[in-house]
């Protein structure tokens, strides 16, 4: 056993400041995500489920995708806020990024190597850890398939339970395409809350499958089903970039001010440029707009 193991199997010690509050993490998304009904479900009724189990039969592997600035990282960040006792200041919680941890393609057969011994270490060290991985989209193909036997059920070392941990993939793989859908709600007049997974799903895995840049381009942990919920991030309607702008000012300590809403929500560039139907860059660059026109 590996010290940290079998510390953990003597003193129980092995939980890691993880101290899970659903009921929290449902309330903050419900009043600070704008517009995103169908992931807020999909991940509450994840996350309760993966959280009550003592013996989870593997670790919980999401996918988030989505246009930028509809909240996938925002979402990700508020979900980890209520997960551990630190929230995101955790050391049991673990950012990758492509551009910042692996840029090198030259350099792949080394970062697989480390990522892989990174991995392994913490969750041997944590079996509660959280490891997001942001620009799948921009990840070397391959790359990501170095972890894929952390994400299945088979891999068990004694003295720390691996299938507790949670992986959260990042892109805007879809994105185009989760729009298109959303549009053609907006243009037949039908709610978008009522669009179906299963659509969405069949759109997200033809635009990955289809992009071989792509982090997720023929992996294994695509090929054996290894991601258990796909998450989708509608695009933003004026209305709810307007929510963001009036959410910000209070963070701010500014007084609610029409005027001022309606300079920011009007600096934003809409599509379709003719329908004007959603936000270009979501709800993303809402905090230097403001600073621009206070
Ligand atoms: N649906 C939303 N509801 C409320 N605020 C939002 C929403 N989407 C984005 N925001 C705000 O915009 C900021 C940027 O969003 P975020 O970084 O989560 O976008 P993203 O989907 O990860 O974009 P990208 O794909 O470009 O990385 C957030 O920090 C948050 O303040």
């Amino acid at each position: 056993w590996e010290i940290p193991a079998l510390h953990c199997a003597l003193y129980g010690f092995c939980e890691c400041g993880f101290r899970p509050d659903v009921a929290a993490m449902e309330c903050d998304l419900a009043r600070n995500v704008f517009g995103q009904n169908l992931a807020h479900k999909l991940l509450v009724k994840a996350m309760k489920e993966f959280l009550d189990n003592d013996s989870p039969s593997k670790p919980l592997v999401l996918s988030f995708h989505g246009w930028s600035g509809t909240g996938k990282t925002f979402v990700s960040s508020l979900i980890i806020k209520h997960l551990y006792e630190e929230g995101s200041q955790s050391h049991f919680v673990h950012h990758f990024s492509p551009i910042l941890h692996f840029p090198h393609t030259q350099n792949i057969k080394h970062y697989k190597e480390d990522l892989r011994r990174w991995i392994q270490g913490n969750l041997t060290a944590c079996g509660r850890s959280v490891f997001v991985f942001e620009e799948m989209d921009k990840m070397h193909p391959g790359m990501i398939d170095t972890i894929a036997s952390f994400l299945g059920s088979s891999w068990v070392v004694y003295g720390s339970n691996y299938r507790k941990a949670i992986f959260i993939f990042i892109s805007n793989a879809g994105g185009e395409d989760i729009n298109e859908i959303a549009l053609d709600y907006w243009r037949h007049r039908k709610d978008r809350d009522e669009i179906q997974l299963q659509q969405i799903e069949s759109a997200i895995s033809k635009a990955v499958s289809s992009n071989p840049k792509h982090g997720f381009w023929q992996s294994q942990i695509i090929d054996q089903k290894l991601i258990d919920v796909i998450v989708p991030f509608l695009p933003l309607r004026p209305h709810h970039v307007r929510l963001c702008i009036e959410n910000e000012m209070l963070q701010q300590g500014l007084a609610l001010n029409e005027t001022l809403v309606n300079k920011v929500a009007d600096s934003i560039v809409y599509f379709p440029e003719k329908e004007k139907v959603f936000s270009l860059t979501g709800c993303k660059t809402i905090a230097s707009r403001l600073s621009y026109y206070v």
